[in-house]
């Protein structure tokens, strides 16, 4: 049997206030009315509460938008469950951070996707975006709730990076995770930013640089092939690789779909992660716990023998697995080769198609 998820991500509501070039859910203010009900988000947690002890990620959509996330997020904490949220942090105000706080949520985490308001701005499609996450992230510390800080690396914002790790610094932030755009939803339409396989490498290669003395936690959410470059250096360099196990600043294994981590959206339907529109089951039809350990698609992403193409041949599959979202983006086969990683692997026997 496998083990339960160590980390869900919830898409609370498919609403939002902002409608960002790059969104996954293609998110926009309208309200859709097949939303799990307050209740049947408690039966959700009760669900998950009874079968393990994951980090529960209130996402969306924009989570604040839903004005029974408060009640949601405590219900979670007493369940026992480590509740966190993710935002754009621009509805963030003192009283909503107060009952953020008071619901027991430890760590929010706030997009930033450009060290300028330009950037940052065109790309969430609103002006005024940047200076209400900081706003946000203002209040939050304040509040004494632990920041993280999110950003989707493309071409508009690749040459800002080093800049958005100064800045996660200086306003105090927990740690800085990087995300790959992946071109699902409304990203699919700006897939010309996705940057080359090639700037991946050096972005990736940046990263583990600047994590040997990085005093806040550097992680890259999305880039598998990230597990294989910090083992080649850090066997290079005669050291262990810079992984924990447990806790917030876990890094256990490149893409964690179907194996640690899921994605179910706001009608109930439960995916390996929030890119890859490979459908489970859906909570309002089946327990939670059986799409978990029965599935076609979490099976399939357990067994890496059944990896295509260079992945499946690649003496660091186990460990980097590639990215299952943009390989189905790519051909819509999410067994097939992560087709944004520029490793040869070492095997030159006959690649399975
Ligand atoms: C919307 C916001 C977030 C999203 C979409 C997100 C997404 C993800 C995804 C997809 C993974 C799995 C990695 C993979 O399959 O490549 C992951 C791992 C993880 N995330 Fe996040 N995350 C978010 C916010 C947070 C927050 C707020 C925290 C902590 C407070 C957090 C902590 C972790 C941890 C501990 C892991 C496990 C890493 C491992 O064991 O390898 N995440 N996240
Ligand atoms: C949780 C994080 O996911 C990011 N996000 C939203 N859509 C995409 C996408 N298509 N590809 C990569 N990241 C995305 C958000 O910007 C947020 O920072
Ligand atoms: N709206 C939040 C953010 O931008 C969380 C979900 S993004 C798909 O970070
Ligand atoms: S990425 Fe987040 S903030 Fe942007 S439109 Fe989507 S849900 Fe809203």
């Amino acid at each position: 049997m496998a083990q339960p998820p160590k980390l869900i991500a919830w898409e609370f509501t498919k609403s939002c206030n902002l409608s960002c070039a790059h969104c996954r859910g293609s998110s926009t203010s309208k309200m859709d009315k097949d939303e799990l009900s307050t209740g049947e988000s408690k039966r959700f947690i009760d669900e998950i509460a009874n079968f393990g002890k994951p980090i529960l990620i209130l996402s969306g959509g924009e989570p604040l938008v839903r004005s029974d996330i408060f009640e949601i997020a405590s219900y979670g904490t007493h369940k026992g469950l480590r509740v966190v949220m993710a935002t754009n942090g621009t509805m963030v105000t003192s009283n909503i951070a107060d009952k953020l706080k008071r619901s027991g949520i430890q760590r929010v985490s706030i997009s930033i996707d450009g060290a300028t308001a330009r950037t940052h701005d065109e790309f969430r499609g609103m002006p005024g975006a940047f200076e209400g996450a900081l706003n946000g992230i203002e209040i939050l510390k304040n509040t004494g709730i632990g920041i993280q800080i999110n950003t989707t690396i493309t071409k508009r914002n690749i040459k800002e990076i080093p800049d958005i790790f100064e800045f996660a610094k200086n306003i105090g932030s927990d740690a800085l995770h990087i995300f790959m755009l992946v071109p699902t939803g409304r990203g699919k339409e700006i897939e010309k930013d996705e940057i080359p396989p090639e700037e991946y490498e050096d972005i990736l290669n940046w990263f583990y640089e600047k994590q040997k003395s990085s005093p806040i936690q550097l992680k890259a959410t999305c880039a598998p092939h990230y597990f294989r470059i910090a083992l080649q250096r850090s066997q290079e360099e005669n050291k262990n690789p810079p992984f924990k196990k447990e806790g917030y600043n876990a890094m256990t294994r490149g893409c964690l779909g179907g194996t640690g981590f899921c994605f179910v959206s706001s009608k109930g339907e439960v995916y390996p992660c929030g890119y890859l529109p490979a459908l489970a089951g859906n909570i309002r039809d089946e327990k939670f716990e059986e799409i978990w350990n029965y599935s076609k698609v979490f099976n399939d992403l357990r067994d890496v023998t059944k990896l295509k193409g260079k992945c499946g041949i690649c003496e660091y599959k186990n460990i980097c697995g590639g990215c299952r979202a943009r390989a189905y983006a790519g051909t819509g086969d999410y067994m097939d080769e992560e087709p944004y990683c520029i490793y040869n692997p070492k095997q030159k026997s006959r690649v399975s198609k």
